[in-house]
C-alpha cells in the first residue's frame, strides 16, 4: 500500500540553526521558511535527489511538536513520511486493521498542497507515520 518514502521529518528548536546546518554544513539544497498555521509549525524542505527532509519549527504555542521538543530539546526525527495512491482507501484498511488514525480522521492538506493523515507512532513500531497522497 505505501508507495516512496516522500519525506523524513526532523523537528528543531531553532530553524535558522537548522537551515545552516543543512545549507552550509551538509550543502544541501534548501527552501525557504513556509508558514503552515493549519499544522502548527513552520516548515523547510531539505532537496536530495531521492527523497526531501522536513525540518519542522513550532507554530503557537498548541504545536503539535511543542511535547517531543521538550522530550529532545536538541531535535530529532519527528516522522516518517509515505506516498499512498489514494488516502481514503489507505485509511479505511488501516482503520480495519486496528490502528489509530490521528485528528479528526479526515485528510487536510499538507505542506504540498496534497491530503495528508498522522497515524499514532504507538501502532508503527514507535514511529510517526504521515502520509500522503501521491
Ligand atoms: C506541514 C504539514 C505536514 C506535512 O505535510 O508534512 C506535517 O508534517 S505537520 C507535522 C506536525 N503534525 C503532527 O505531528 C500531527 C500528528 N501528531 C499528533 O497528533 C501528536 O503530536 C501525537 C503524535 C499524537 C503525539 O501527541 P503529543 O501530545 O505530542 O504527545 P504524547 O505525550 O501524547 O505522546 C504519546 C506517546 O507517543 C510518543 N510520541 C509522541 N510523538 C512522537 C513522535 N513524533 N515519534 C515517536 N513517538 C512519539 C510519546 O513519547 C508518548 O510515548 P510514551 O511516553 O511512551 O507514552
Ligand atoms: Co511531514
Amino acid at each position: 500500500m505505501i508507495g516512496r518514502l516522500n519525506h523524513v521529518a526532523i523537528a528543531v528548536p531553532d530553524l535558522a540553526a537548522a537551515i545552516a546546518t543543512y545549507r552550509d554544513t551538509l550543502g544541501a539544497r534548501v527552501s525557504d521558511i513556509v508558514p503552515q498555521p493549519d499544522h502548527g509549525v513552520n516548515t523547510v524542505f531539505v532537496e536530495l535527489p531521492n527523497t526531501k527532509i522536513e525540518l519542522l519549527g513550532a507554530l503557537g504555542a498548541g504545536s503539535p511538536i511543542v511535547k517531543f521538543l521538550e522530550r529532545n530539546p536538541e531535535g530529532g526525527i519527528h516522522h516518517l513520511c509515505y506516498e499512498v495512491e489514494d488516502i481514503l482507501v489507505a485509511r479505511d484498511r488501516l482503520l480495519a486493521a486496528g490502528a489509530r488514525v490521528l485528528g479528526s480522521g479526515e485528510p487536510r492538506l499538507g505542506a504540498h498542497g496534497k491530503p495528508v493523515l498522522f497515524l499514532h507512532p504507538k501502532d508503527f513500531l514507535g514511529t510517526l507515520v504521515e502520509l500522503e497522497q501521491a
